[in-house]
């Protein structure tokens, strides 16, 4: 019988240095052997991919957003998550439903029960099984983003929605702390990878039962 793969996740405010560091974690665990599904959030699939484009670039209200990215979520988690983990592979996810939570929960004011009623139906209890929350102060986010960047429509956002958005992310790691590690983002990327690979590595060596 096949083991079920595990699930991790990758969260922060726009510029965190998710995307740079989810690469290194795809590079050392692909050296130990592990086989992999990398994805991202909004997105991941075909269908996915067109909402996270609307997504990204239409103007809409909260209810909007998040009933869009709940739609991409159902669509990947069904078509490629379930199965990458029922086969056993180790899926690496840029950003889940703790965004949700952040942006439109936190971020916009959006109902949180509402957006906890969501998740119950699209994900049936499916949860990571760990998640690299990078936390940085969004005005060193600001810069990360500028130098790098022409911004998308949240990306516009004022720094007031990152400190918003980080706070949410904050909640969702005090309420659930087994499964969200903070990462200090506030530094330079050597020391970052580290602190990430060390927490990736911890979780992949307990679920081998080493
Ligand atoms: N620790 C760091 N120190 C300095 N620059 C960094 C650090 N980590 C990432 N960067 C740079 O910051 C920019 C944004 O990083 P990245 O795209 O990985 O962020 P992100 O969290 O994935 O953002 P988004 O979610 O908006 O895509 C990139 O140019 C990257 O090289
Ligand atoms: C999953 C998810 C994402 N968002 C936001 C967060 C970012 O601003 C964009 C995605 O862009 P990235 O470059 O891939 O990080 O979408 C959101 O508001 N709610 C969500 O559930």
């Amino acid at each position: 019988m096949t083991t079920r793969g595990r699930f991790i996740t990758f969260e922060g405010i726009d510029g965190a240095g998710k995307s740079t560091h989810i690469e290194a974690v795809a590079d050392a665990l692909r050296a130990q052997g592990e086989q992999l599904l990398l994805t991202r959030e909004p997105g991941g699939t075909p269908l996915a991919e067109k909402l996270r484009e609307l997504f990204l670039h239409e103007p809409m209200d909260a209810l909007s957003e998040a009933l869009l990215v709940f739609a991409a979520r159902r669509d990947h988690l069904v078509t490629r998550i379930e199965p990458a983990l029922a086969a056993g592979l180790t899926v690496l996810c840029d950003r889940f439903t703790d965004a949700t939570f952040a942006y439109q929960g936190a971020g916009r004011g959006f109902d949180l029960q509402v957006l906890a009623t969501l998740e119950q139906w699209v994900q049936q209890g499916v949860q990571p099984d760990l998640t690299l929350w990078f936390d940085v102060p969004p005005a060193v986010a600001a810069q990360r983003r500028a130098a790098s960047r022409e911004p998308d429509r949240l990306e516009r956002e004022a720094e007031a929605f990152f400190e918003r958005v980080r706070s949410g992310y904050a909640a969702r790691a005090a309420a659930d702390p087994g499964r969200v590690r903070r990462i200090n983002a506030d530094a330079d990327m050597a020391s970052v990878r580290e602190a990430v690979l060390e927490v990736v590595c911890q979780t992949v060596r307990g679920s081998h039962g080493a």
